[in-house]
């Protein structure tokens, strides 16, 4: 069944999904779009909601990467069977989505000197603390993962992290050992570490 994946050359909202179908083995056609160009009115008219990323499986698609996330996952052995334990792990990436929709990415990118400075200033001081001492006690409590083994929360965790890293320059993870030990422990799941090795950098511009 072909699969193919359409989203910005950037990681973003894109990346855990790309990281989750490496990891599970899926082919897929990774389609991506240079921010530069967008919009391509041609491509933005195609889609449902006019945004990326979507999703395409057997002539079918979905859009919303969260429930793109959980597809994928629950295609890589990445979704638990228990139901309360799946439901525990859609609120975690739901807090993780809430942490990540604090920070005003958009406005933060397109802002002058001084909006991005105090942007910067509230996630570093008040989200950053507020939400990572709660994911680093989760971590902590649970064997490093956010259920005990490995699932699609952590993924999005570290996709999330990832994007904030290369938009704010700095490791925002540093300060929480069990949280940097995950980033560090998906990014060398063998074939996510191939998939590393073999993507360009992301510069954002
Ligand atoms: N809730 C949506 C948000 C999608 C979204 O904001 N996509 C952005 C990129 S991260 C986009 O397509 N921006 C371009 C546009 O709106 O034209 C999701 O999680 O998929």
């Amino acid at each position: 069944m072909a699969k193919k994946l359409q989203y910005f050359n950037i990681n973003g909202l894109g990346e855990s999904i790309r990281y989750m179908l490496h990891y599970g083995g899926h082919k897929f056609e990774d389609i991506r779009y240079e921010l530069k160009d967008w919009p391509i009115q041609s491509v933005k008219d195609s889609l449902p909601y006019g945004q990326l990323p979507l999703y395409e499986e057997g002539g079918k698609t979905l859009n919303q990467s969260l429930a793109i996330a959980r597809y994928v996952a629950s295609q890589s052995q990445l979704l638990p069977s228990d139901l309360w334990q799946q439901a525990v792990l859609d609120a975690v990436v739901h807090n993780i989505y809430d942490f990540w929709n604090k920070n005003k990415i958009a406005e933060y990118l397109r802002g002058d000197a001084e909006t991005k400075a105090a942007l910067k200033k509230q996630t570093f001081e008040e989200h950053i603390p507020f939400y990572f001492s709660r994911f680093e006690k989760e971590l902590k409590a649970n064997k490093g993962y956010f259920a005990g083994k490995l699932t699609w929360a952590d993924f999005i965790l570290v996709g999330l992290i990832e994007t904030a890293n290369l938009f704010y320059g700095e490791h925002i993870e540093s300060n929480y050992p069990t949280i940097a030990s995950l980033v560090k422990t998906v990014q060398n799941l063998p074939k996510v570490k191939e998939y590393i090795a073999t993507r360009n950098p992301y510069i954002f511009k």
